[in-house]
Parts: structure tokens; sequence; C-alpha cells
């Protein structure tokens, strides 16, 4: 398959913006795929080469690529980086230099194959040590002098990791469904095989050589991270007895960092944070608990880990785990922040697959794994069946030092609902009691010049939730408050790689701000007060038909949220929920 075909599906891509188009042209992409390279093609979708919890690093620094483009087309990188300045990205300038009459055209043989690509992408990231430098550059040289300028264009902001192609990985289940699913139907299976192996490749494989049959028959596996459970909140003990059935299980709500931890047939252990990134380097004493205290020979567990004084007995503060997973020089962080793990979750041991059975036999199967030390620990939980319990269990776990429950549901339903916000879970947390206030946490998609004390950073940032069912970011607010003068200095640096020359495809917003950026920098936001506003979009229509959501008096709380994506935001489903229950329940009560 000629990459031209993709390059020019990724070109279409970018021009269109509704949904439906976007679906139809991937699928347009996947239907002239050949089934051997529908895996490919699918992480190639996904701006990737392979699934993400891989870490294949294609993230080529600019400055090399600006030299390959310039070797290839005989111009000097000083002219490449000219020309970025005049287009606003490399994948443009070069394109430019490529189609100019000066250089010369390129011959007959001139077109990429997908598999020589993305063989080739395999080894510039896998190139390290010493001369590795000149070695990717030497094979990206070797690509773009045979590249046709649009296949150049696309290459290019792939190893920048500046594909921005406006669609999401559910836009591309979507269009794998239509061309191989049945449709609205087959999606639903395709989503499932997603979350629980986080691996589009592997998905699509299945289902071509399968069928959908095959797809519903993927089991979770150990080495492959599962998309997390999620809890939905209420601020309300009776409501939230009611909702799972007048019975839960209340767990403590621990304040650290949620982590799955893997180990696989050859005995290695494997951490992964909820947005799939693997950090069994920042927590090796984590490791060392696990390879201690776990039974299984191979399992698939969840808990958090929090900064933690075993000696004491008690939980320190969050912000001392962030501070472990930022410092250099891992081994003088294990010794000044130690940390626990404090187990919620057994997904799979010695080869059987436990998240279809109910909650109370997960446990008990997560308690028969795990031999407890003083670092290695279950979460505290209690069976609840009467509000007033529930309300004192939340009381003695905020005296803890944890942020509150997760109730879950003990039911003969109770399954682990990989990548859903259910109702099996239900989050009560103190910041719902104390005042009529909440924190969010909401992606920045645009900032505002700042003015007077604030000239020259930015003064405010444009802030959207995430509408899953649109896989779009839809604005809900605009906020300057609790940045401190460090962390608006920081800003600039943090979302410079994330800027637009214009407002990016996934973006609903009603505001111009002066920069725009890509979905990626998600972070934790209180606010007082939600109202119907019709100046933003986010759940626009869904309350009022001329209004959408927007937060009042919204304060950064100083917790960046660097283990969240973007599509973990909070949703603007979340936020209409929040709306409606806050109407129905007046401050305080
Ligand atoms: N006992 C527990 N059971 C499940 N999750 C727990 C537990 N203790 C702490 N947690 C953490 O709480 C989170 C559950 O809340 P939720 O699913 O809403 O995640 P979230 O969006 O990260 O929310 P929050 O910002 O409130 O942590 C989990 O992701 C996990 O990190």
């Amino acid at each position: 398959m000629r990459y031209l075909i993709v390059a020019e599906a990724y070109r279409d891509l970018e021009r269109l913006s509704s949904r439906l188009a976007l679906t139809e042209r991937l699928a347009a992409l996947l239907a002239q795929t050949p089934a051997d390279l529908l895996p490919t093609v699918c992480y190639l979708c996904q701006g990737l080469i392979a699934p993400e919890f891989a870490g294949v690093d294609l993230g080529m620094a600019e400055k090399l690529a600006v030299r390959a483009v310039a070797s290839t087309t005989g111009t000097s990188a000083e002219q490449v980086a000219a020309l970025v300045r005049e287009t606003g990205d490399l994948g443009q300038a070069a394109e430019r230099l490529l189609t100019s009459p000066a250089t010369e055209p390129a011959g007959l043989t001139a077109g990429l194959e997908v598999g020589e690509v993305v063989r080739t992408l395999r080894e510039i990231a896998a190139a390290e040590g010493a001369g590795s430098q000149g070695r990717k550059l030497e094979l990206l040289a070797g690509l773009l002098a045979r590249a046709t300028p649009v296949e150049a264009c696309y290459l290019l902001r792939l190893v920048t990791r500046n594909l921005r192609l406006g669609i999401g990985t559910p836009t591309v289940l979507d269009a794998l469904a239509q061309v191989h699913a049945g449709g609205k139907a087959g999606k639903k299976v395709l989503e499932r095989g997603y979350n629980i192996c986080c691996d589009l490749g592997k998905v699509a494989a299945t289902l071509v050589s399968g069928g959908l049959a095959a797809v519903e028959g993927l089991r979770v596996q150990p080495g492959n991270p599962v998309r997390v459970m999620l809890a939905q909140r209420l601020a309300d003990a009776g409501e939230i007895l009611a909702r799972l059935g007048g019975q839960c299980a209340a767990e403590y709500k621990y304040d650290g960092v949620r982590v799955q931890a893997h180990r696989t047939a050859d005995g290695r252990i494997e951490l992964f944070t909820r947005r799939l990134e693997e950090i069994s380097d920042q927590f090796p004493d984590v490791v060392e608990l696990l390879a201690a205290g776990l039974g299984p020979s191979e399992a698939i567990l969840e808990g958090e880990v929090v900064a933690y004084d075993a000696a004491a007995g008690e939980l320190r503060p969050f912000g001392e785990v962030m501070l472990r997973r930022r410092k250099h020089g891992i081994d003088q962080a294990v010794q000044d922040v130690p940390v626990g793990l404090f187990c919620f979750e057994l997904l799979y041991a010695d080869g059987e697959d436990l998240t279809m059975l109910p909650y109370p036999r997960r446990r008990a199967a997560l308690e028969a794994a795990l031999t407890l030390s003083p670092r290695l620990r279950l979460t505290t939980a209690a069976e609840v069946t009467d509000p007033a319990v529930l309300d004192a269990t939340f009381a003695q776990a905020v005296t803890d030092g944890c942020e509150g429950l997760v109730c879950k549901s003990t039911g003969p339903d109770s399954g682990y609902q990989a990548g859903a916000r259910g109702w099996q879970w239900i989050k009560l947390k103190r910041d719902y009691r104390t005042e009529l206030s909440d924190t969010a946490d909401l992606v920045i998609v645009g900032a505002f010049a700042g003015r007077g004390r604030r000239a020259g950073v930015y003064g405010a940032v444009l802030l959207a939730a995430y509408d899953a069912d649109a896989d779009v970011f839809r604005a809900v607010t605009k906020c300057g408050a609790g940045f401190t003068d460090a962390d608006l200095a920081a800003l600039p640096a943090r979302l410079a790689p994330l800027q637009s020359p214009h407002k990016p495809a996934r973006v609903d917003a009603r505001q111009e701000p002066d920069v725009w950026f890509e979905p990626g920098l998600v972070v934790e936001i209180l606010s007082a007060e939600l109202t119907l506003s019709p100046n933003y979009t986010a759940a626009w229509g869904q309350i009022r038909d001329d209004a959408g959501l927007a937060m009042r008096f919204p304060r950064f709380t100083g917790r960046w949220r660097d283990d969240k994506a973007a599509d973990d935001a909070t949703t603007t489903r979340e936020l209409a929920e929040l709306f409606l229950n806050a109407r129905r329940t007046p401050a305080g009560g």
C-alpha cells in the first residue's frame, strides 16, 4: 500500500471538521487498506506506530528533522527554519521546498510504501547511544529523498509529534466498525475490545482475522494495560446507597497516583498510569513491594500509590508523590518521599480473567493474592447499608487523611467496567461537602495575554471539558485565578508544544484567545458554581436550548493533572449532571 494514500487521507481529515465527515473519510481509508496493514494504518491514524503503552518514542527533535529536510532538499538549515517560521510548521515548509521548481524533481520512483515507512520509523525510534542522532537523521533523510511533497509533510509531522488530525481513538473505532463490523452495533464490541487491551492494532487484527466474535472473545492479558474503571460522583449518602441497591462497599479514597501493575509470565513487573505511561522507573520501591508480596505468577492489579509514613502509619499529602514523579535521581527520591501501595483491584491472576466477577469475589481474590506488609496494603473497606454509617465512614476517612470514599456496588452486576465511568462506583469527596463547590479537571485550549503585573506572560487560560460523545473539547470557562507567579512563568513552556496557529479542529469555543492550544494539558479547577451561559459551548442545548454551561469564579487549585490525558478530563455530561444535582440540593443541604 502506498503511503500516499494515507497522506492524502490525512490531508482531507485536516480540512474536515464534522464528526460524521471525519468518520466517513477515515472509513474510506480503512476500506482501501489491505488486511495485513490494517493494524499499522490504525496506529498511524493515532499518530503512532505501535500501541501507546509500548512507549515507542518517535519524538524527534525538530532541529534534527530540520537538518534532514535541509540535506534532502539541498538547502541550509537556516533556510528551512525561516520557512518554518513563515508557514507555521515543518511539514508545510518541507512540502513547499519539495514542490518548488528550484529543487530537483523527484524521480519516477518517488513515493513510499506504508510498510517501509513504519519499518524505518521503528529503526529511528530504536536508535540510541553514540552516533544515534546521525543515524536517525540519515534514516529520515533517506525516506524524505523518495517522498512526494505531501508524504514528506505528514512524515515530518508524525516524527515531530505534530500530527493534528482532529480525531481521537473513538472516531477511529467508529470508522473501523463502519467498514469491518457492521456499523453501530459492532462499535460497542470494538470499544470493549479496545478498553481491555488499549491496543487499536490488536483490535483491528483480531477483527479482520476472526470477526466480531473474536473481538468479543478478547480477554485481559498481563502486559496490555486495561483502561481504568472510573467513578461517578454524588454528594448525599442516602442517594448513593439508593443508587447502589441499598448496600455498598465503602472504600477509603486515597489521594495519590493510580497505578495498574502487571506481572507478566517472564516475571517482570510493570507499572502503568491511567494514561498508559509506563512508570516503573519512578517507583522501583513499589515494584519491589509487589515482587515480594504478590502471589500469582501472572497478574494485573490496581492500587493507589500514596506518600506514606509507615512508621507513624500516616498518609502524607498528595503533593509529595507528585514531587517524587518530577524528581531526578530516583534513589534519593525513594529515600525522601517513601510511598505505600494501597491495593483495590485484581483483574487477572494466573490465567484467569476476573473482570467479569462481581466485586466481592474480586476483592476476596485480591486479599488471597497478597502477602501484606507495612507498605503494601489493602484499601480500607467497609460494608455499609445505612446512610448514617456511610456519613460516619466518610468522616473517618477524612480524619485518616483520605479524600473521602469510593462507594462500590457489591451486586451481581458489579464486574470491572474497563474504561467506563458508570454508577458501579460512586465517589464522595470532601469538596462536595464543605462548600457548594467542586473541582473539575479541565483542558487548556487557549490563553489570553496578561496585562499590568502579568504583562509578558499569559494572564488567563481558556478551559474546556471533554464531550465524549462527539470526541470534542467544549469551552466552559476562562480562568486566571489561583495561578502563582511561578505557575504563570511555567505555563508558556508547558504549553509551547501544543500551540496551534488556528483553533484546533477538536475545540469548540466562541472565545477568541490570543493563542490556541491542542487539547493536552489538564489542570484541576475549583469553581463556586455552574451557570447557564450563551457564551460557553459545554453541554450546549442539553439543559436549555440556546445556552451552554459556564463555571463562575473558577480557580486553579495548584494541581497539574499530568496523570490525565485530555480525554480523561471531566466530561460535559458530568458537568451537566453536577449542574442538575446542585439545583436539586440547596447549599449546605
Ligand atoms: N479505594 C479506591 N478505589 C478506587 N479508586 C480509588 C481508591 N482510592 C483512591 N482512588 C482513586 O480515585 C479515583 C476514582 O475517582 P475517579 O474515577 O473519578 O478518578 P479521577 O477522575 O481521577 O477523580 P479524582 O480527581 O477525584 O481522583 C481513581 O482513579 C483512583 O485514582
